[in-house]
């Protein structure tokens, strides 16, 4: 686990510093209290350290000595100070330190940890700027570097649209507005249109003194707009802003298409991806099976062992289906109740993987309290594609019905 160097002289804040350390992801706190303690740490085993978390003034270093130490060691530095004028703040910034917290008190330094788990997480997203003139460039990707982002280059529209093309997993596009061969309205009206289901966040910059520009770059697509000449502040907020509203889409869309319980795809994850392999197997000809699976008397678990129990037995059966039916798309569709869609599959196919699994579920033992509980699933399967998706999953669901009026733990197929 890579290192935070906390470094800070006052036996009260380091107090508090050292008991909201847990709130550190993925990252181990070291503490020192002077100049002298955190080079010592430091160069013993200089390669450990991630970042810094570390005050401006020391008995042994009262101008912030330790900050150009940490800066000259290329260590990403938060710096915390009781009282910060204006001139230092702007200095400090100028100097590369990542950001700078006052000490006003837990938020703050609860703001100061999440701002060194951002910069842990930084290391995994990708921007990408797209930017002409090659001044200007370097100057926005060093500022992303410093925040430790992966930084992709593009010296104009086509460019930057090919990258985007080539790297499902840029998160943000970084676009100037003149740029020969394609401008920035042109990349983003692109990447709207021909992207539309990307999540990508878009950040407009331009130099022009034309008022309408940013409304322009806002209309066509992008999230946020700043003027060039900006703050190197200003653009280290908004960056953060716009990832950050990014991820919340990202997990709000994440849990409208899990099921909470089993953190397996749910009924709307089905049905979306489902219609369109329907789609594609009637544009093309080709097959596709769909199941629908059912735990056999699931209520007895539920009424015999309690509500835990049951859940447990929904956990375990969809870890079955993660790994037995991984190549297929599968979802928890109902309360104890699966589908899957097999595309490519004709119906013995299918069957013939259903009837492996539906023995691997019967004879996987699964201990629920010290007390082996035996599951079985019963399973109606057909690859006639019906008009849509939901009259094929209708089709399925009557002969999971037969399958249980033969006596359940069985496949029974069109
Ligand atoms: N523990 C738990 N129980 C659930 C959940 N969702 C639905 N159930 C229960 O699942 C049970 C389904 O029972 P039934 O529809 O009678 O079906 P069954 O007992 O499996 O019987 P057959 O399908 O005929 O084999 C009901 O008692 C629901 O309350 C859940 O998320 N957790």
């Amino acid at each position: 686990m890579q290192k935070i160097l906390i470094v800070e002289d006052s036996p009260t804040v380091l107090k508090i510093l050292s008991h909201l350390s847990s709130r550190l992801n993925q990252l181990e706190p070291v503490f020192a209290s002077s100049l002298e303690q955190a080079k010592q740490l430091y160069s013993a085993e200089p390669d450990s350290f991630f970042a810094a978390l570390a005050d401006f003034n020391l008995p042994d270093a009262p101008n912030g000595e330790l900050i150009d130490y940490l800066l000259e060691k290329k260590l990403p530095t938060v710096v915390l100070s009781g009282s910060f004028d204006e001139q230092t703040q702007s200095l400090l910034i100028i100097k590369g330190v990542v950001d700078y917290v006052l000490k006003e008190g837990r938020y703050s330094y609860e703001l100061a940890f999440d701002t060194l788990n951002q910069l842990y997480l930084n290391q995994n997203t990708k921007v990408l700027v797209a930017e002409d003139s090659e001044l200007a460039r370097k100057h926005i990707c060093g500022l992303l570097k410093r925040h430790l982002f992966q930084v992709i280059e593009a010296n104009d529209g086509q460019e930057a649209f090919q990258h985007l093309q080539d790297d499902p997993d840029i998160k943000l596009l970084i676009s100037d507005y003149q740029m020969p061969n394609m401008d920035g309205f042109q990349l983003v009206q692109k990447v709207r249109h021909e992207m539309g289901q990307r999540r990508i966040s878009i950040l407009g910059l331009s130099s022009a003194d034309n008022a309408t520009v940013s409304s322009k770059f806002i209309k066509n697509g992008a999230n946020d707009y700043l003027h060039k000449p900006f703050s190197i502040e200003e653009f280290q907020c908004r960056v953060n802003h716009s990832l950050h509203t990014l991820a919340l889409v990202e997990k709000l869309e994440k849990a409208a298409y899990q099921d909470y319980l089993t953190s397996i795809p749910n009924r709307r994850f089905f049905i979306k991806h489902g219609r369109k392999l329907h789609q594609k197997a009637e544009d093309k000809n080709s097959q596709l099976a769909v199941a629908v699976l059912d735990i056999d008397h699931f209520k007895k678990f539920n009424d015999q062992y309690g509500h835990e129990a049951g859940d447990a037995v929904l956990i375990h059966f969809s870890s079955l289906l993660k790994t037995g039916l991984a190549n297929f798309l599968f979802a928890r569709t109902g309360g104890e109740e699966f589908s899957v869609a097999m595309a490519g599959l004709s119906n013995e196919q299918a069957y013939q993987l259903l009837d492996a699994f539906r023995e691997q579920v019967a004879t996987t033992e699964f201990i629920y309290d010290e007390t082996p509980l035996s599951i079985s699933v019963s399973i109606g399967v057909t690859n006639n594609l019906e008009e849509h998706l939901d009259a094929q999953l209708n089709r399925a669901d009557e002969l999971l019905y037969n399958a249980k009026d033969a006596g359940r733990n069985i496949v029974v197929g069109d």
